[in-house]
């Protein structure tokens, strides 16, 4: 299995490490020092007290890889703007193109409204990202992908694994079901690798159980710039977590994907890492922040649900406004 990771870098730099120690043929695409890094030294990958190295190839564009079976797509959603010309080369009519990004993704009006759902989405900027990507690539070709590893760039070359004992990415085919023989494959190989992946029985149900966990401490963690654990020992804030979660879940069981019984709010919130949550590792990085996907998606979603979210519209105005503020967002 030929497999390409565009974007190695704190996670995708994370899965590179793992499958390619596990024998299997992965290159990256990265750039600057970073890339530099790889060429010059490989990966390495500090998870706890272990540290793994990998020298996968490595390039600066998708020409000098060519067609492969599997591409996952590890940059921030906002580089995904502008990139379906750079990933063409890599893919061909059976190539599986995995789009793992945090917060509502581009994908989701692929598969139909769930029953009971309103059939309208939210009119967000983000779904307009699939007409140029779908130009690449059939619906059919999208996996949907879920992180759960928290993962960090600590200098060119250097991925720091914050969450060791926990690395997963669940896969589901954007287009509804639980996937084909080519998606359990890829599955397989993942988990061969040390990578978690289960398979779920529709990938947005996933997708909505990892947005509240960014929405809620991921958004507070960068709203105090602190690594998420904080939120857990402070008991206001904690309360704060607790109510955005609860509103999330409404918003979630209002869109057709209820989570009740799947979390365990107080669980989450007990169980949130030391970890400096991404999207506050852009906002200090200064590099394009996910704040449209991770708090105004769902934000929209309750408005157009008619879910009530009064936590929500605080934490996400100040998140936005902290974005803008900084150049980092544009609505
Ligand atoms: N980090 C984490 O712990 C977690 C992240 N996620 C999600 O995973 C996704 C990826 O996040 P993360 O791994 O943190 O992101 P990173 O920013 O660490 O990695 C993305 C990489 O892609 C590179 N890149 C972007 N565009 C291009 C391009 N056109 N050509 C070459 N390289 C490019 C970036 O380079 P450069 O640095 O130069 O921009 C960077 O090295 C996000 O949606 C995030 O929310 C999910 C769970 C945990
Ligand atoms: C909180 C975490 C690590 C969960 O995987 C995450 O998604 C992020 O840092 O963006």
């Amino acid at each position: 299995m030929r497999i390409c990771i565009f974007g190695a870098g704190a996670t995708g730099g994370n899965f590179a490490v793992r499958l390619a120690r596990a024998g299997h043929d992965v290159s990256v695409i990265a750039r600057g020092p970073h890339l530099e890094a790889i060429l010059a030294n490989g990966l390495r990958l500090e998870a706890g007290e272990t540290v793994l190295e990998a020298r996968p190839r490595a390039a600066a564009s998708g020409a000098e890889l060519g067609v492969q079976d599997v591409l996952i797509v590890g940059v921030k959603a906002p580089g995904l703007d502008g990139l379906a010309g750079a990933l063409a080369p890599l893919i061909g009519p059976e190539t599986l193109v995995v789009f793992p990004q945090n917060g509502m993704p581009w994908w989701y009006p692929l598969s139909p409204a769930p029953e009971g759902a309103p059939a309208a989405l939210p009119d967000l900027a983000l779904f307009r990202r699939g007409p140029a990507l779908l130009a690449q690539m059939a619906p059919e070709q999208v996996v949907g992908g879920v992180i759960y590893s928290g993962n960090e760039v600590s200098r060119p070359g250097v991925v720091v694994n914050t969450t060791p004992a926990r690395n997963a990415l669940t896969l589901g085919p954007a287009t509804g079901g639980a996937g084909d023989a080519r998606i359990a494959a890829l599955r397989a190989t993942l988990e061969g690798a040390g990578i978690g992946s289960e398979t779920p029985g529709d990938i947005r149900q996933v997708v909505w159980r990892k947005l509240l966990l960014n929405m809620c401490g991921s958004a507070l963690g960068l709203a105090t710039r602190s690594v998420s654990a904080e939120t857990r020992e402070d008991p206001e804030l904690s309360a704060v977590f607790l109510d955005m979660m609860g509103e999330g879940m409404a918003i979630a069981r209002a869109w057709g994907f209820p989570l009740d019984g799947l979390i365990d709010p107080q669980a989450v919130l007990a169980n949130l890492p030391v970890h400096r949550a991404s999207i506050l590792q852009d906002y200090e990085a200064g590099r394009p922040m996910e704040v449209g996907e991770i708090v105004l998606a769902p934000l929209a979603f309750a408005r157009a649900a008619g879910v009530p979210a009064p936590t929500l519209r605080v934490v996400a105005a100040i998140v936005s406004r902290l974005g803008q503020s900084a150049g980092l967002f544009t609505p």
